[in-house]
């Protein structure tokens, strides 16, 4: 029996002052529903997990500009996303990077939501299922213990475009995505891994995207700055 709780994370990028973000918590607070910071972790309900964006690849120390793993635990921060395509195309961070990244998070006792996804070239030429499998490749051989990841399925191409995966898309992609951790970590780990979608997720795509098999949630940007969030965070209606 599969036991995969639907799981919807907002990702805020770097948006947000603290009017917008107490409009926000406000909204999440006040929504009938089953962050990257201190301050948004003390304004929201407890039943929300807060997660940091990045951290840095090992142990604190001289790294100007960056929080550690260490940290975040600290600051009773749960989760990391980890490997966001903004992360590896505008800092460079390479799949060895979030492979170590994501190692030391989960050794140091974080939670991790590791993105992955293709750029329109490589769609283009058929390489998607490669990209993915090479991504998760990467963090396979750095970590034996998978129950604190989540992966999301974050195609480049639909992220702040407008230009959503189809509901077929993201299925295809998931579905193979969970086809190769059967056959490379675990059929275990591949029938309990959430595998999430991101990428141009709205109030309106979401229920027919997140109705497939292998979509076991969202990853969600833009929308999730919005009163849209709320329904989003129902596509499932209230799984527990
Ligand atoms: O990058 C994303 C979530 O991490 C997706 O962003 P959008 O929902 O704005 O397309």
């Amino acid at each position: 029996m599969c036991s995969r709780k639907f799981f919807v994370g907002g990702n805020w990028k770097c948006n947000g002052t603290v009017d917008e973000v107490k409009k926000i918590c406000c909204m999440l607070n006040n929504g009938e529903v089953p962050c990257p910071n201190h301050i948004v972790k003390s304004m929201l309900r407890t039943d929300f997990q807060v997660a940091a964006q990045n951290c840095w690849k090992g142990k604190g120390g001289a790294f100007t500009g960056e929080i550690s793993a260490e940290m975040l635990a600290n600051l009773h921060v749960p989760w990391v996303i980890l490997g966001h395509s903004e992360r590896r195309q505008l800092c460079g961070e390479t799949d060895a990077i979030v492979a170590e990244k994501t190692a030391y998070a989960l050794d140091n006792g974080l939670k991790v939501c590791l993105c992955v996804g293709e750029t329109l070239e490589e769609r283009e030429r058929n390489e998607t299922g490669a990209v993915v499998a090479r991504q998760t490749a990467a963090v396979a051989s750095k970590i034996c213990c998978w129950a604190n990841v989540v992966i999301a399925y974050e195609p480049i191409w639909a992220i702040g475009t407008g230009k959503v995966a189809t509901p077929q898309q993201a299925q295809e992609v998931h579905y193979n995505l969970r086809k190769w951790l059967d056959c490379y970590v675990s059929p275990h780990v591949a029938m309990n891994m959430r595998i999430i979608y991101g990428g141009s997720v709205t109030a309106a795509n979401c229920k027919e995207i997140g109705a497939n098999p292998d979509v076991d949630g969202f990853l969600v940007g833009g929308a999730s700055l919005k009163e849209d969030f709320i329904a989003i965070l129902n596509a499932r209606n209230y799984q527990h």
